[in-house]
C-alpha cells in the first residue's frame, strides 16, 4: 500500500471554505498549514479556492458552482490534483471525483502520504500501512478493483459489487494481518521500556516543525534527523542524558498536528505510550509562530484524546518555548490611536510574563538553533528530574550535594 512517490513535483490546487465554525482568519492559516504540508509531500500550490458557507456542501463540500470554476481552472492549466483542506467522506470524496476527473485528495489522506513517504523503521511502516488501510476500506469504489487481480481471483466474481466486496475482504483480511504484525512489535517495545528500568523518563512533545529533534540533538550531542518540513520524525528515539549528576532518559516523538487523522492516533499508540510513560512531559512551542497558542491547544487535546478513560492525563511538564530568535511581533506607532494592543503585539518579555504566571514558573523561552538559554532549560528540567529521581530513589539522594559543588 505504500508507495513512495518520486520527486517531481507536482502542481496542486486547495480547495477550503469558510464557515461558521472557522472565519475567514482560521480559513486561511488552515490553508497556510495545508500548503506546507503539501509541500512537504513533495507538491507545489498554484491556487487557493475558498468559498464562504453556512457549512460544507454534503454532497460535495463546496458549491456546484465553485467546483465548476475549480474545474475549469485545473483544464485550462493542466492539473492533476485538488487536495481539500478537511477530511472528505466516501461518498463527497466520490462525487468530487467524478465532477472533477483528477486526483482528489483531503487532509487525511495527504498526511497519511506524508507518513508513508517518510516511515523509514518497518513498524512505522506497518503503522502507517494499517492506517491507510482504514482509510482506504469506507472508500473503496470501482476504481479500486485491480486489488482483485493482485490476488489473482481467478473467475471467482463477477464484475461489479461483488468485486468492491472482494477487495473489501482483501483490505480486511491486511488489516488483521497488520493488527498482529502490531500487537508483536508492540510487545516487544514495551519489553524493551521495561528493561530500561526505573530510570526517570522525560519525552519530548509539541507540534510538528517546532524543533523537538534539534533541541534533542543539542541536549544528548545526538543525531537525530531533523528538517524544515513537516514530520520530520516519525519514530521515537530515546537518549540517555545526564545533566550534572543526573542521568535520565530523553525520548524524542513524533510532532503532533492539528486534527490528526483518527487513523494514525489509533495506530500511533505505542509511540504515545511513550509519552503516557513518561515522567516529565517537554512541552515544546515554536513562539515564532503566529498559531503557536492554537498549536499547543492542539497537542493538549490530542493528548488527552489518547489518555484511556479514568486515566490522568496531567503530568508534570515544562513548556519550552523555542525558536525565540525567530520571534516577531507587532508594534504600534506612537501616534497610533485608534489600534487596540492585542496577542500580535506582545513583546517576548510580555509572553515571558504571562506564560510564567500561568505555569508557576515552569517554562523557559529558548532557541534550540542558537543555542540561547541553553543554560536555563538545563537548570529547569534538573530541578524538575531531580524532583522524580528523589522519590524514586530516596536513599541516594546524597549523590547531589556532592556534584553540585562542582558545577
Ligand atoms: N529559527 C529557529 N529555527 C529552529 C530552532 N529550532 C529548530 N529550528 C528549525 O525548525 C525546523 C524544524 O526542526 P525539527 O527539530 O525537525 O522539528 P521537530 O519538532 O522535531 O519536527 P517534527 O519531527 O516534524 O515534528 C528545522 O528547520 C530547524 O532548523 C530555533 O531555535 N530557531
Ligand atoms: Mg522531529
Amino acid at each position: 500500500m505504500i508507495e513512495k512517490r518520486d520527486s517531481n513535483i507536482e502542481n496542486v490546487v486547495l480547495v477550503g471554505v469558510i464557515t461558521k465554525e472557522q472565519n475567514e482568519e482560521k480559513s486561511k492559516e488552515y490553508l497556510d498549514e495545508l500548503e506546507f504540508l503539501t509541500y512537504t509531500a513533495g507538491g507545489e500550490v498554484v491556487k487557493r479556492f475558498v468559498q464562504k458557507l453556512e457549512y460544507p456542501n454534503p454532497k460535495t463540500f463546496i458549491g456546484s458552482g465553485k467546483l465548476d470554476e475549480v474545474r475549469s481552472f485545473i483544464q485550462d492549466k493542466e492539473i492533476k490534483t485538488v487536495i481539500f483542506d478537511d477530511e472528505l467522506n466516501p461518498a463527497q470524496l466520490r462525487n468530487i471525483e467524478k465532477l472533477l476527473d483528477c486526483k482528489v485528495l483531503d487532509r487525511t489522506n495527504l498526511i497519511l502520504d506524508i507518513f508513508a513517504q517518510r516511515a523509514e523503521t518497518s513498524y512505522a511502516r506497518t503503522q502507517v500501512e494499517l492506517a491507510q488501510c482504514q482509510y482506504l476500506l469506507p472508500r473503496l469504489t470501482r476504481m479500486w478493483t485491480h486489488l482483485e487481480r493482485q490476488k489473482g481471483g481467478i473467475g471467482l466474481r463477477g464484475p461489479g459489487e461483488t468485486e468492491i466486496e472482494t477487495d473489501r475482504r482483501i483490505i480486511r483480511d491486511k488489516i488483521s494481518l497488520l493488527k498482529k504484525r502490531l500487537k508483536k512489535i508492540d510487545s516487544q517495545m514495551s519489553i524493551q521500556r521495561k528493561n530500561r528500568g526505573k530510570m526517570v523518563r522525560v519525552a519530548l512533545i509539541g507540534y510538528t516543525n517546532v524543533g523537538k529533534s534539534t533541541l534533542m540533538n543539542v541536549i544528548s550531542k545526538s543525531e537525530v534527523f531533523a528538517e524544515n518540513k513537516l514530520f520530520a520524525t516519525l519514530d521515537t528515539t530515546v537518549r540517555k542524558v545526564v545533566i550534572r549528576n543526573i542521568p535520565f532518559l530523553l525520548t524524542d516523538t513524533v510532532g503532533f498536528i492539528r486534527k490528526l487523522p483518527t487513523q494514525l492516533v489509533e495506530s500511533f499508540k505505542s509511540t504515545l505510550d511513550e509519552v503516557r510513560e513518561a515522567d516529565l512531559l517537554l512541552h515544546v512551542v515554536d513562539i515564532s509562530h503566529s498559531n503557536f497558542e492554537d498549536h499547543i491547544a492542539s497537542v493538549n487535546n490530542i493528548i488527552s484524546e489518547i489518555t484511556p478513560q479514568g486515566e490522568d492525563s496531567s503530568k508534570p511538564t515544562i513548556m519550552v518555548f523555542n525558536k525565540i530568535d525567530a520571534f516577531k511581533h507587532e508594534s504600534i506607532e506612537e501616534d497610533d490611536l485608534t489600534t487596540e494592543r492585542s496577542k500580535e503585539h506582545y513583546t517576548l518579555e510580555d509572553w515571558k510574563k504571562s506564560w510564567y504566571a500561568k505555569m508557576e514558573n515552569k517554562c523557559v523561552f529558548i532557541s534550540a538553533l542558537k543555542k540561547d538559554n541553553l543554560e536555563d532549560f538545563k537548570k529547569i528540567v534538573f530541578e524538575e528530574v531531580k524532583k522524580i529521581h528523589i522519590t524514586r530513589f530516596p536513599y541516594n539522594d546524597f549523590l547531589y550535594q556532592e556534584y553540585e559543588e562542582n558545577v
